[in-house]
């Protein structure tokens, strides 16, 4: 975490003891995480921990059972409970998802339009923005992750890692408070992966907000302010990267990094 910020400062997204599960399956058990303004924090854990189904649950992609998730100060409102627990507030998880913006494994662009047009389509229909003043923006943002010529191409015109820049563009179109990002890198070849990997690090040096799930240990080494360990839906261990990386506690850990490209 960035000093003398978390005394201060109201996180842009705090979840105290998130519960989640799918029908008798309780995938996460109990999960705190806090961003503060500026933090870059990554989940990392094996296949089946729960690592995406916390992001999920962080931008209301999905319900959870128990536990609070905190947008800005703003705790999410709840109606029912349990299995039945949804968000009650129609606006508020509008505000929560706009503010937060997901970037996908597999990109998720739309095939049907230009570069371009998907990176301006939500603040256009979404937020209601000038698209002349939107279009700028768009321009601005493919230039800026390196895609400024692509932008009368269509998504299959694209390598996997212009398109997964062509999604992080599109993400920021929306000038968001945070950016999740679930496994940007795993849908990649090696060389792709790292045209994407120096785009989140020329993110990271901005001071932006995010929260990242991700299977690449040198990335959460580089990236991070904070390192979260998950196993089987609990926190097994967190830290900064060194604390994590260099001092492991757990034999969890060892174990799961013993297995991992090393940081
Ligand atoms: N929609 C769903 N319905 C039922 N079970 C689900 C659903 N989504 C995820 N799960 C289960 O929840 C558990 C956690 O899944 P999750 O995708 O969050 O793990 P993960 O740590 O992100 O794994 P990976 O690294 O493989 O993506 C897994 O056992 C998974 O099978």
């Amino acid at each position: 975490m960035k000093e003398n910020m978390s005394d201060t400062q109201t996180p842009v997204i705090e979840v105290r003891d998130l519960h989640k599960s799918y029908g008798n399956l309780e995938v996460l058990k109990g999960v705190d995480l806090v961003a503060h303004k500026g933090d870059v924090v990554s989940l990392i854990g094996s296949s089946g921990s729960g690592k995406s189904t916390l992001l999920r649950c962080v931008n209301l992609l999905e319900d959870s059972q128990q536990g609070d998730v905190i947008f800005d100060g703003e705790p999410v409102h709840w109606k029912g409970e349990g299995l039945n627990r949804h968000p009650a507030d129609k606006a508020q998880v509008i505000r929560i998802r706009t503010n937060l913006t997901m970037v996908f494994q597999q990109f998720n662009l739309w095939a049907h339009m230009s570069i371009l047009q998907n990176v301006m389509e939500a603040p256009v229909t979404v937020l209601g923005e000038d698209p002349a003043v939107v279009e700028e923006r768009a321009r601005m943002l493919l230039d800026k992750v390196g895609i400024g010529d692509k932008c009368d191409n269509y998504p299959a015109q694209l390598s996997g890692g212009q398109q997964q820049r062509a999604a992080i563009a599109r993400a920021l179109a929306m000038e968001p408070q945070a950016l999740l990002f679930d496994e940007p890198t795993s849908a990649l070849d090696p060389e792709l992966e790292q045209e994407v990997v120096k785009v989140i690090k020329d993110l990271a040096k901005e001071g932006r907000t995010m929260i990242i799930v991700t299977h690449d240990m040198r990335l959460a080494a580089d990236v991070s302010d904070h390192v979260i360990f998950l196993h089987q839906g609990r926190i097994e261990e967190q830290g900064t990267p060194d604390e994590v990386f260099k001092n492991t506690k757990t034999e969890r850990l060892q174990q799961f990094l013993s297995a991992t490209v090393p940081a």
